[in-house]
């Protein structure tokens, strides 16, 4: 049996008015593989704890297959959790660990065939007779996932299983996991920190911050269609390159964006994207370009959908199958807070998550104060220049500024200081309005129910 676990509405508020969780409400389905994701601090262990049973809500419901669980037993739930410290017995072998959940449940019972069939499906039948400090991470890791699934849960609940184990391994063990419960078909919800990890899992990823879901949504949607800022921000590697921005309409001319030392003009007829942004104009935006987004090439190879911006190579960055080239073009790049940010003090925290969940600007963006070279030239030298017509000068050697990071082939070589074209590509062109919340592309209409 494999269960329908929802959310209903549900705050967690821990001593010292520590808003944990705030209002998240969420419907997972029999058989769904849930990945929750989010910096230090967000909540996520703390939803997993309530759906465990672990942790008491404030308020909100939690449902099982339906039915009102807030106050079941931990023990009643059917549910496995498996933490990140794998909480092995130390004395107990890898068969007594893996059987230890049966022999608690009925004891006296064999438990053999129960334990060698999970032991199969993990892969550790020669693991057996090991104890603990005779095993790999890896290994304890599959021995505790072994103890978890041996009673046949109803769901999976894992808090960040693999985040003690070295990069090589927990990629292996992801798949492995992934494998596992599609081939249970149990409901997992797993938590997680690491983006990379998230988009190689499940089958939605929520997104959280501060005790609420951003954005949830299968993986490629999340990365190819951030609702805000911090969701662009949070999820892609290398990070999403944000620029500030305004948009400028002159009544005779063409809507530019306008990143203060360059401009890029937009196609005309506007397509239905850009034209949304005419609302904008006079408010600052924030631009987001994934790295895929520019390229460097010649502007006589630019497409109908592209726009130039011009820079000068800071940094290189060899990967092996491509090349990171941060290039700087003098606009300034916006800061999401939150994203790493140690925690703000719990009183701060209570009284932000009380303003909701629109936060303001400032909450979500927040801006450099200092400003970057060359950037700051006025509107009427600026107007008498072709789009894109002006690169800034060339930082001081070793000096890297914060530049736009464009991915290209590993046999590009593009030298130090060299002033380089970037096509930037308009239809993975995101813009965020002043509240961070994306305008282009635009969201899709949320459905009315007034008549
Ligand atoms: N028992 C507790 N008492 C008071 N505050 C707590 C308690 N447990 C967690 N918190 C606070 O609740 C917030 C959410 O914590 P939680 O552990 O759920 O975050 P998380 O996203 O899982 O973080 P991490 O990835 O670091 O494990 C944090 O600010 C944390 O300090």
């Amino acid at each position: 049996m494999t269960r329908a676990i929802s959310l209903r509405d549900v705050t967690k508020i821990y001593p010292r008015d520590v808003v944990a969780v705030n209002r998240l409400s969420l419907d997972i389905s029999p058989g769904e593989f849930v990945v929750l994701l989010g910096p230090s601090g967000c909540g996520k262990t703390t939803v997993l704890r309530m759906i465990a049973g672990l942790e008491d809500i404030t308020s909100g419901e939690l449902l099982l297959d339906g039915e009102l669980a807030n106050a079941v037993p931990p023990g009643e739930r059917q549910l496995a959790m498996v933490f990140q410290h794998y909480a092995l017995y130390p004395n107990m072998t890898g068969q007594q660990n893996i059987s230890f959940p049966l022999k608690i449940e009925s004891p006296g019972r064999d438990t053999t065939n129960q334990v060698r069939e999970t032991a199969r499906l993990l892969g550790i039948e020669d693991l057996l007779d090991r104890l603990p400090a005779q095993l790999s991470g890896g290994e304890r890791q599959r021995v505790a996932m072994g103890r978890a699934i041996v009673r046949r849960p109803s769901a999976f609940l894992l808090d960040e299983p693999l985040s003690n184990l070295d990069a090589k391994l927990r990629t292996r063990l992801r798949a492995e996991i992934a494998t596992l419960t599609r081939h249970l078909g149990v409901t997992t919800v797993y938590v997680t920190h690491d983006q990379a990890e998230a988009m190689s899992l499940g089958d939605r990823v929520a997104v959280m911050r501060d005790g609420v879901i951003q954005q949830i949504g299968p993986a490629r949607e999340v990365y190819q269609r951030p609702e805000n800022v911090f969701v662009a921000a949070f999820v892609g590697t290398p990070r999403i390159n944000l620029l500030r921005a305004a948009v400028h309409a002159p009544l005779d001319g063409r809507l530019n964006i306008d990143f203060g030392t360059q401009r890029i003009q937009l196609p005309q007829p506007l397509s239905p994207d850009h034209q949304m942004l005419r609302v904008q104009m006079g408010r600052e935006i924030t631009v987001g370009l994934r790295s895929e987004a520019a390229r460097i090439a010649s502007p006589q190879e630019m497409r109908p959908t592209e726009a130039l911006l011009n820079g000068v190579v800071q940094h290189v960055e060899f990967q092996g199958h491509e090349s990171l080239v941060h290039v700087s073009t003098g606009a300034h790049p916006a800061r999401v807070e939150g994203l790493e940010a140690p925690r703000p003090p719990a009183a701060r925290r209570a009284r932000g998550q009380r303003a909701g969940r629109k936060a303001p600007l400032r909450r979500l963006v927040g801006r450099y104060l200092s400003r970057s070279e060359g950037a700051e030239r006025p509107e009427a030298e600026r107007r008498n220049e072709p789009p894109g017509a002006a690169p800034p000068p060339p930082t001081a050697a070793g000096r890297i500024t914060d530049g736009l990071v464009v991915r290209t082939s590993a046999d590009a070589q593009p030298r130090l200081g060299e002033r380089v074209p970037l096509l930037i590509d308009l239809d993975q062109m995101y813009v965020f309005d002043e509240e961070g919340q994306r305008i282009c592309p635009a969201p899709p209409r949320r459905p009315s129910f007034s008549r």
